[in-house]
């Protein structure tokens, strides 16, 4: 769906730029002005069925509070798409891209890396998806991101899970997950706690202040705090429509 609303994109752009800049549109317009109908065809999934965009949930929480753990059993059980934005940082770090020192450098200091680099790889794995329903597990990490986000891609989320988690417990999970990740080590996981009460709950707050914010108890086992995420998701099925 969303690969085939670019690869039209790509043919009509210079079009739209020669007619006139307020005219052209970006790709999720473009997306909803082209594919409305096949969507309203196609679905079957409740409330949901009348989208004519992505429908998009933003899983913020901070390190080790279980994000990516629970978007697997959602994905799984829900059929949607998980992006998380660390492992799509991770791939591109050993790619040989322009990019990959700097991404290592910044994932090995707990900072974040700049908006335009983690949204194209958002963007285009969005884009090349069959799926029109899509969990983006550790972004936005700043106010800077989400309206860099909101810019680029011109769509909002739909809901935004938190995971509210203690400190002792995400150090002690991220120190013991044995993942060969460059950033789990005390030195960085005290700059990543850091930057999450400094950069990326300022997110939370900002989705909260819009009433999209579903804050879970992520203490428990995997199942206990899968139990709480599932009412949110109800409305969809493993099985529901891809395209
Ligand atoms: N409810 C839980 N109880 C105990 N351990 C958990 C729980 N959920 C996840 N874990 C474990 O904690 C570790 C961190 O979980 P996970 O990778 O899902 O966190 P995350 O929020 O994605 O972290 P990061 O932001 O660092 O990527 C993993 O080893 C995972 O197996
Ligand atoms: O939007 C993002 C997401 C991640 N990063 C960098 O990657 C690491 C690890 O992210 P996880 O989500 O915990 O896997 C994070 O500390 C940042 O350095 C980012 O810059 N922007
Ligand atoms: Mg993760």
């Amino acid at each position: 769906m969303w690969r085939c609303s670019s690869f039209l994109f790509s043919l009509v752009r210079p079009l739209n730029r020669r007619i006139h800049p307020q005219l052209a549109l970006n790709r999720f317009e473009f997306a909803q002005h082209f594919f409305t109908t096949e969507i309203l065809r196609t679905a079957n999934e409740g409330v949901f069925s009348k989208r004519t965009s992505p429908f998009i949930a933003f899983v913020l929480g901070g390190p080790g509070s279980g994000k990516g753990t629970q978007c697997m059993m959602i994905a799984d059980t829900f059929g949607f798409t998980h992006l998380s934005a660390g492992d799509l940082l991770r791939k591109e770090m050993v790619s040989d891209g322009e990019n990959g020192v700097m991404i290592r450098n910044s994932i090995k200091e707990g900072k974040i890396v700049p908006s335009e680099i983690t949204i194209r790889l958002i963007q285009k794995a969005i884009e090349s998806s069959e799926n029109y329903k899509f969990l983006i597990d550790g972004f936005p990490r700043s106010d800077e991101n989400r309206i860099a986000f909101e810019r680029i891609v011109g769509v909002e989320p739909d809901l935004v899970l938190f995971f509210e988690c203690p400190e002792e417990e995400m150090m002690k999970r991220v120190l013991s997950r044995n993942q060969g990740r460059i950033d789990d080590n005390i030195e960085t996981v005290k700059k990543r706690l850091q930057v999450f009460h400094t950069l990326n709950l300022p997110v939370v707050n900002y989705y909260s202040r819009k009433g999209k914010v579903h804050k879970i108890n992520a203490v428990g086992t995997l199942d206990e705090i899968f139990e709480k995420v599932r009412p949110l998701f109800a409305a969809f099925s493993k099985d529901g429509p891809r395209n």
